[in-house]
């Protein structure tokens, strides 16, 4: 099967990880950013997590680079058109992208114009090339809950106007759910729809905890689900969708392999799961990429794909006239 004609949805992709290398030289070069080198193969080194990557610590080092370079209205906007001309050159027919205003303020932007310019991109990028997207809103859980506060505050004028929900990312520590109730509580009532990065590093009650306490609709990661048998039972009984992200979690240590990642064991067992790339740059992969690595190792067949992209429209907080079109493509 030629994976990358497919049409492809990806739910789980994050904008600065997704940065292209040469972009970053770019933007270092016209705005004078000081970067530790100008040659390209030496910024990748920089901001690509290696195969021999430790931990999800040592991974999330590789972003500081990145988000040097996207600190302007233009900058912004930029990376976020050129994310959408990447995936689209993948096939991807629609993409959520996510990101974390608060790591963009160091020039003086406020909330409200780091997110209008990310949407801005993301507009541009829908009309020149065939692809649509919508945008999460990450709060770092490194991050205080009053500061989360005021991201879902300046993203709510967007709501319905590109941005469509919020996440929890960054560093995993056991029980975080309970910090971040309230402000999840209030994005819900705001209208936010609700995905959050849990068990991706060993704490399975993560992903219990998320889906019970925060209500979250999809899990980033979830790899380590089993781990609670409550959240396994729930999460085949229910529409709750788990984004995979293997070489993400290979590289985490999430999983010693691609052969040992639980994919087909979740996917056999009924839970909606979908590939993503996670970072299409710190994690040097595609989503055909992603697809084409796991069908090797797992034996994954054209079906298990279909049903893959259906689950992927299915659990997407696309529109439902969106969802109806991209269900044509398969
Ligand atoms: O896989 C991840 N797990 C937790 N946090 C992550 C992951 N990938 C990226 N992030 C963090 C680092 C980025 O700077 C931030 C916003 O995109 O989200
Ligand atoms: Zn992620």
């Amino acid at each position: 099967m030629n994976l990358k004609d497919l049409p492809k949805i990806e739910l789980h992709c994050h904008l600065d990880g997704s940065i292209r290398p040469e972009t970053i030289i770019s933007i270092a070069k016209k705005d004078g950013i000081e970067i530790p080198t100008e040659n390209i193969d030496e910024i990748r080194e920089y901001v690509m997590a290696p195969i021999s990557c430790k931990s999800l610590d040592e991974y999330l080092d590789r972003f500081t680079l990145p988000n040097k370079v996207m600190q302007t209205k233009e900058n912004l906007k930029r990376v976020a058109y050129e994310l959408l001309e990447d995936a689209s050159k993948d096939n991807v027919k629609y993409i959520e992208i996510r990101f974390a205003p608060s790591l963009h303020t160091q020039k003086g932007l406020s909330f409200g114009e780091i997110i209008e310019s990310v949407l801005e991109g993301m507009k541009e990028g829908e009309e020149k090339f065939p692809i649509k997207s919508n945008l999460i809103l990450s709060c770092m859980r490194t991050m205080s809950v009053e500061e989360a506060f005021k991201v879902v505050e300046a993203g709510k004028e967007y709501l319905n106007k590109g941005v469509v929900a919020v996440d929890l990312a960054a560093s995993e520590y056991e029980d975080f759910a309970h910090k971040y109730k309230e402000v999840i509580e209030k994005a819900r009532e705001y209208g936010y729809r609700v995905t959050i990065h849990a068990g991706e590093t060993g704490i399975g009650k993560n992903v219990l905890d998320a889906i019970k306490i925060l209500k979250a609709e999809r899990i980033g990661h979830g790899i380590y689900a089993k781990d609670s048998q409550e959240a396994y039972e729930i999460l085949k009984n229910s529409h709750v969708t788990i984004e995979m992200c293997p070489t993400s979690n290979v590289q985490t240590k999430g999983v010693t392999s691609y052969e040992s990642h639980p994919l087909k064991e979740f996917f056999k067992d009924g839970i909606k799961v979908i590939l993503s790339t996670d970072n299409m740059t710190v994690s040097n992969t595609t989503l055909t990429n992603e697809h084409d690595l796991m069908s090797k190792a797992q034996n994954m067949s054209i079906e298990d794909y279909e049903k893959m992209y259906l689950n992927g429209v299915n659990a997407s907080f696309a529109s439902e006239e969106i969802k109806e079109e991209l269900r044509k493509y398969i």
